[in-house]
């Protein structure tokens, strides 16, 4: 994402040391820079101000995200109008980019800007900046580093590659394990027969029975991407899935306009071996921003007590009230309500299959540890 210039009256503005005397509470613009074309302020909607103790300080700061972290610097894209820019649908998606330092006092907080921070940051020329302040976080992913993140967005796929059942429900316990949202995209539909369709339609009852948002289509045809674009309006995801299932065909069919280096989810060098890299946040429209970096990579379970995965498993975490012991296990104890829901049909036997296949695999990483 190559930096931009900021308005061309942006700059004279702050250079004059202009700050909130233009403006009357803050937030507010004042009438002065009220552009008669928008109807609004052309310059001061970028204007806001911090109060502390009642006393509003005399300072511009502006609001943003924070889409790109490297050796130092923060590029931030700047909030309009209270919200965070994000280009519509058939817009330009060019924004202020200002490319900031942490001011001092973050690092001797030990505080490190994440991508996909809400900040406050001061300009301090064109396309510069001083980071102020992180906003408080709502998540906070280790990989990809990133704040903020709302969703995973689980690319599967039925062929091409074959679908690994075990895979994607462990890649599910990881998500709710960060307690993310994760929303499924069976993607490739475009190569499947009429029986295969068939078989991507019993997946789909799995899955969404499970409680997942759960769509299907094809990158390539651009089948059923309208539906699950509209699920994701308004938040900021990471892709996961296995490799080839076309994650960064995805991203690049939202960005087609990006350079090439971005958009590549996972790059290998040498003997396959995956690198980690900056993570850039991608303006994907409608909202929503994607983080150029596959989420969540090698797939050991999360570090969880027995008890705990069942919460992990939605539709088993929803019956587990019925179960007679408090600490069933679901495996084989008496009076168990999921076993019953299996049973009866309620709860799909793949889930409970791998749910079992994890329980095992976590009493053995307990086991090694001691
Ligand atoms: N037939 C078909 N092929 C697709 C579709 N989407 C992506 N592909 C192809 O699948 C292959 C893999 O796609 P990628 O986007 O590189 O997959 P990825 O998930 O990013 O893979 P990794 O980078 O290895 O994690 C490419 O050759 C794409 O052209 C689709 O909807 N239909
Ligand atoms: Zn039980």
């Amino acid at each position: 994402m190559a930096l931009l210039p900021l308005r061309p009256e942006f700059p004279p503005f702050l250079s004059k040391g202009g700050t909130l005397s233009r403006c009357r509470r803050p937030g507010t613009a004042s009438r002065r820079g009220k552009s008669k074309a928008e109807g609004r302020c052309a310059i001061l909607f970028l204007c806001r101000s911090i109060e502390k103790g009642g006393k509003v300080l005399k300072e511009t700061l502006l609001r943003g995200r924070i889409v790109r972290a490297l050796a130092g610097y923060y590029d931030v894209v700047v909030e309009e109008d209270g919200e965070t820019p994000s280009a519509e649908d058939g817009q330009d998606f060019r924004r202020s980019v200002l490319r900031t330092r942490a001011r001092g006092l973050l690092r001797e907080l030990g505080i490190t800007p994440l991508v996909g921070d809400l900040v406050h940051v001061r300009p301090t020329g064109e396309g510069e900046g001083v980071l102020i302040e992180v906003l408080p976080r709502k998540s906070e992913l280790v990989r990809p580093p990133a704040a903020n993140v709302d969703a995973v967005l689980v690319v599967a796929t039925l062929r091409e590659p074959e679908v690994d059942l075990a895979y994607l429900d462990r890649l599910l316990v990881h998500v709710e394990h960060a307690r993310l949202e994760a929303v499924l995209f069976w993607n490739k539909v475009d190569v499947l027969g009429l029986s295969e369709r068939e078989e991507l339609e019993a997946l789909l009852g799995v899955y969404r029975s499970a409680g997942y948002a759960t769509f299907a289509g094809s990158v390539r045809t651009g089948e059923g991407l309208p539906e699950v674009r509209a699920h994701l309006a308004g938040k900021v995801l990471v892709l996961a899935g296995p490799s080839g299932v076309g994650k960064t065909s995805f991203l690049r069919v939202l960005r087609p306009d990006l350079p090439l280096a971005v958009g590549e989810l996972s790059r290998k060098l040498g003997r396959g071996r995956h690198t980690t890299r900056e993570v850039v946040l991608v303006d994907v429209g409608q909202g929503s921003w994607i983080a150029d970096a596959p989420g969540f990579g090698a797939l050991r379970l999360p570090d969880v007590g027995l008890p705990e995965l069942g919460r992990l498993f939605p539709e088993i975490a929803a019956c587990a009230e019925g179960c007679r012991f408090r600490d069933c296990l679901h495996e084989r104890e008496p009076g168990c309500a999921v076993r019953a829901a299996v049973e009866e049909g309620k709860i799909a036997r793949s889930r409970y299959a791998n749910y079992l296949t994890f329980l095992r695999e976590l009493r053995e990483m307990h086991a090694e540890r001691y």
